[in-house]
């Protein structure tokens, strides 16, 4: 029987075997609700590549068509020094559309799975982010915003290079600055800067919001804000960086829906509890356990990528400049990164350092030798979503806007 041709077997059947001339399918390498990512082999240069065959439906069509738009729009860029995937161009195999590129390894997801599940060393941190910062740099110069940075949209090149490489893929939410719509909501939620979910106008201090959340989970080796809906995502933020200025929330399509308008009073706005949320639209909050405050300290990077004011965020160039990548503090270090920044309480309330007492004052007098490095120790909250994976305290930054220091 032939497959009905909407069904995923039909789809399937289209690419089975060759696609186009000359480009044999050795293997599905990434699978989602566009289509398929297949590596095959050109048959006239005896190349593997990668070719993202999007599903013939209309709107994913015209998604295919949009990202084309911005993969020729960043042809200006060198994807080598710019840390971009290469584009090779795209072909129509039967009714799907099929954009070709360089074959990468594996997600950063997948490497942080695989390699670190408690975060990275400083050593993969530094170059990782350097080169993530360069990608946007590059992007924003072009006036595009990704809209959707995360680490699967991240590729490590070869997991066997080092230092590692990574690139930057999935321009299918790309867009130009000047087409950006207010009140367009897309992408991931645990992602997703304040303004997106509050329905404020964003341009490219949106991917510096999603880079800060990056810097944070490669440290932690877990999500900062993880959340099952718009409003738990945004209680985590508020809940540890304190609410956005009244002059951004006045501008939100959706503030209402999460805040209360007080009228004469300081701040405008007063964020909705979990039980207003659930006297007002009978929604429950996924998790209405209070984050534990363990201790509190800073982060200059990530608190500067994590400004819920986007007006105030660093810029990619910026973060470039940052002293977090002077040359002079030592890249390859192969303690946890996590670990240099923990200086934790456990839960009798002794202070118990996540690196020995040695390494933590061998850490210490280096700092007087070198230029003020970025990152102290941080500010840790527990974080009740690990507790119920039962993974134990786990730490979590504390980003509290009244202590952020400006750089
Ligand atoms: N150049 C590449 N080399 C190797 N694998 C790739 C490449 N591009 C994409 N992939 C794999 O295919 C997956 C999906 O690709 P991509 O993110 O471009 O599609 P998408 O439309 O955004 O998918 P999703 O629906 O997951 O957002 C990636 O997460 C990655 O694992």
């Amino acid at each position: 029987m032939r497959p009905n041709s909407n069904s995923r077997e039909h789809f399937f059947h289209n690419i089975r075997s060759t696609l186009g001339n000359c480009h044999i399918v050795e293997d599905i390498i990434g699978e989602g609700g566009f289509g398929v990512v297949a590596k095959c082999r050109n048959t006239d240069t005896n190349k593997t590549v990668a070719i993202k065959i999007n599903k013939s439906e209309a709107g994913i069509l015209q998604q295919a068509v949009e990202e084309i738009a911005i993969l020729k729009r960043l042809r200006c860029l060198n994807p080598d020094t710019c840390n971009i995937v290469r584009w090779d161009g795209f072909f129509f195999h039967k009714e799907n559309i099929c954009m070709t590129f360089e074959l990468l390894d594996q997600s950063l997801y997948h490497y942080l799975q695989e390699q670190h599940t408690r975060g990275l060393t400083m050593g993969e941190l530094k170059p990782i982010l350097h080169q993530l910062a360069t990608a946007l740099a590059h992007l924003h110069s072009t006036e595009t915003v990704h809209a959707d940075l995360k680490p699967v949209n991240v590729m490590v090149v070869n997991r066997d290079q080092h230092p590692i490489q990574v690139k930057l893929i999935d321009f299918g939410l790309a867009c130009p600055v000047s087409e950006v719509k207010q009140g367009a909501c897309f992408g991931t939620v645990w992602y997703s800067a304040p303004e997106m979910l509050l329905g404020v106008p964003f341009k490219e201090s949106f991917d510096m919001w999603s880079l800060g959340l990056i810097m944070a989970e490669l440290i932690l080796g877990c999500h900062l804000y993880p959340g099952k809906t718009v409003y738990d995502v945004l209680r985590f933020m508020v809940e540890t960086q304190g609410q956005p200025p009244d002059e951004v929330l006045d501008q939100g399509l959706y503030t209402e829906n999460y805040f209360f308008k007080q009228n004469n009073r300081t701040p405008r706005w007063r964020f909705k509890s979990p039980e207003d949320m659930y006297y007002q639209y009978g929604f429950y909050a996924s998790d209405t356990r209070d984050i534990k405050l363990k201790s509190l300290d800073e982060i200059d990077l990530i608190k500067s990528m994590l400004n819920m004011d986007a007006s105030k965020r660093i810029m990619a160039r910026e973060v470039l400049q940052h002293p977090f990548f002077d040359p002079s503090i030592p890249e390859s270090s192969s303690a946890n990164a996590g670990e240099i920044l923990a200086h934790t309480e456990n839960h009798e309330g002794n202070t118990s350092p996540s690196m020995s007492a040695a390494s933590w004052e061998e850490r210490t007098d280096s700092h007087a030798q070198h230029p003020a490095p970025a990152l102290s120790p941080v500010s840790w909250v527990e974080h009740p979503q690990v507790q119920q994976d039962n993974e134990g305290p786990l730490l979590f930054i504390l980003l509290q806007c009244n202590t952020a220091r400006v750089l």
